[in-house]
C-alpha cells in the first residue's frame, strides 16, 4: 500500500483564507483589526523558521504583527514588565512567547504572567486546565492543527486507537486531551515506554512529536495506520552540497509511507497548520474580546 500524502500545506492555506475573511469582515462592520505580538528572547535556531514564516502569515491574513526580539540575556523582570505592558495593551489580541527560553528564565513564570485570554499558545495553567476538563479554553495550535487534519481526514475519531509519541506540554499532552475528547482510545508514549514499537504498531492514529530525526520507520506502523509527524528535526544534507542542512521529521517518510493510510510530510505538513491556528487563535481571542461571535470551525 502506498500511503496518501496529507497535504499540510494547502490545508492550511485554506484555513488562513477563513481567517482572513473574518477579519476582513471584523475592519468592516467593527473597525476592529487583531494584533498578535511575538516576543523572542535569545537566538534558538528551531525558532527562527517559526518567526520567519509567522511575521509574514499574520500580516497577509490583514492582522497586525508586532514582535518584540529581545537578548538573550535579558532578565526575568523586564520580561514579566513587557508582558504586563502586552497585557494591557487594547491593540493587541494574542501574545506569544517564543519557546524555550534561555536557561535562567522561569518559562512556567513568564507563560503564567500572560492574560490567559491573549494566550493565543494555550500555554497557561488556566487554559491547559480548561482544556483538560473540556471548557471553553485556547487550544494549543499544534495539536489543534493535528486535530484539524485527522477529522478531516477520518470525519469522526470516535473509537480510534491513537499513539501520541512524547509528553512534552507543547504537543504530546495537550494532543492526549484532544484526541481523548474527541473518543479516541489513547496512549502517550515517552522515552520510558518499554517496546515502544509494539505500543505503536496498535494505533489507527500515530502522533510523532519526540524531536528524533526520523526515528519510526514503516514497520512500527499498523498497515492503513494515519500517521501525523510533528518532528522538526534540522540535519546535514551533504547531498545538498557542502555545510547544507535539511528539515526532516520524526517518522521517516518513504518507509513509513508504504505501510501507512495516510501521512503528513515534514516540510508542509503539521508546521503551516501551527501557524495557521495560532493566526485562528488571534482571531478567536479578539472576538471573544469584543463580544461578537466566534468563527465557526477554526477551534477545537
Ligand atoms: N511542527 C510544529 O509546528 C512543531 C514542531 N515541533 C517539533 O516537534 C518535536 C517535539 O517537540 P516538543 O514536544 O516540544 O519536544 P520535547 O523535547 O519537549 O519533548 C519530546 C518528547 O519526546 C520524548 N522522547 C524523546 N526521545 C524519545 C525516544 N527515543 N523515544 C520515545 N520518546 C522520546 C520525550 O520523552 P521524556 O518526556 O521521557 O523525555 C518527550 O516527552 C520537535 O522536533 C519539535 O521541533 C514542536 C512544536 C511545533
Ligand atoms: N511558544 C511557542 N509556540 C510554538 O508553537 C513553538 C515554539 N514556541 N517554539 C518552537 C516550536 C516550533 N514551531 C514551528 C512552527 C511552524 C513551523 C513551520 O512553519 N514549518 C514549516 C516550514 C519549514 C521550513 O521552512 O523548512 C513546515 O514544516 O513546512 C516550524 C516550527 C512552533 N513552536
Amino acid at each position: 500500500m502506498t500511503g496518501k500524502r496529507i497535504d499540510g500545506k494547502a490545508f492550511a492555506a485554506n484555513v488562513r483564507g477563513q481567517v482572513a475573511e473574518h477579519v476582513a469582515r471584523l475592519k468592516a462592520e467593527h473597525g476592529i483589526t487583531p494584533g498578535l505580538a511575538v516576543v523572542l528572547v535569545g537566538e534558538d535556531p528551531a525558532s527562527q523558521v517559526y518567526v520567519r514564516n509567522k511575521g509574514k502569515q499574520t500580516v497577509e491574513v490583514g492582522m497586525n504583527s508586532v514582535e518584540h526580539r529581545l537578548d538573550a540575556s535579558t532578565s526575568e523582570a523586564e520580561l514579566l514588565a513587557l508582558i504586563e505592558r502586552l497585557n494591557a495593551d487594547p491593540a493587541i489580541n494574542g501574545i506569544l512567547v517564543q519557546l524555550p527560553l534561555p536557561g535562567h528564565l522561569n518559562s512556567d513564570l513568564v507563560i503564567n504572567t500572560i492574560d490567559p485570554a491573549k494566550d493565543v499558545d494555550g500555554f497557561h495553567i488556566s487554559n491547559v486546565g480548561l482544556l483538560g476538563t473540556g471548557q471553553k479554553s485556547m487550544v494549543p495550535c499544534t495539536p489543534l492543527g493535528c486535530l484539524m487534519l485527522l477529522r478531516d481526514h477520518f470525519g469522526s475519531l470516535s473509537g480510534r486507537s491513537a499513539v501520541v509519541l512524547g509528553r512534552s506540554n507543547i504537543v504530546g499532552k495537550p494532543m492526549f486531551n484532544l484526541l481523548l475528547r474527541d473518543s479516541c482510545t489513547v496512549t502517550v508514549a515517552h522515552s520510558r515506554t518499554r517496546d515502544i514499537e509494539a505500543v505503536c504498531r496498535q494505533a489507527d492514529i500515530v502522533v510523532a512529536a519526540v524531536g528524533r530525526p526520523e526515528m519510526v520507520t514503516g514497520d512500527w506502523l499498523k498497515p492503513g495506520a494515519v500517521v501525523i509527524d510533528v518532528g522538526i528535526n534540522r540535519v546535514p544534507a551533504p547531498e545538498l552540497g557542502e555545510g547544507r542542512h535539511k528539515i526532516v521529521g520524526d517518522c521517516e517518510f518513504e518507509s513509513c509511507a508504504k505501510v501507512a493510510g495516510a501521512i503528513t510530510p515534514v516540510p508542509g505538513g503539521v508546521g503551516p497548520m501551527t501557524i495557521a491556528c495560532l493566526l485562528a487563535n488571534t482571531l478567536t481571542a479578539c472576538c471573544r474580546e469584543n463580544g461578537l461571535p466566534e468563527p465557526e470551525g477554526l477551534t477545537a
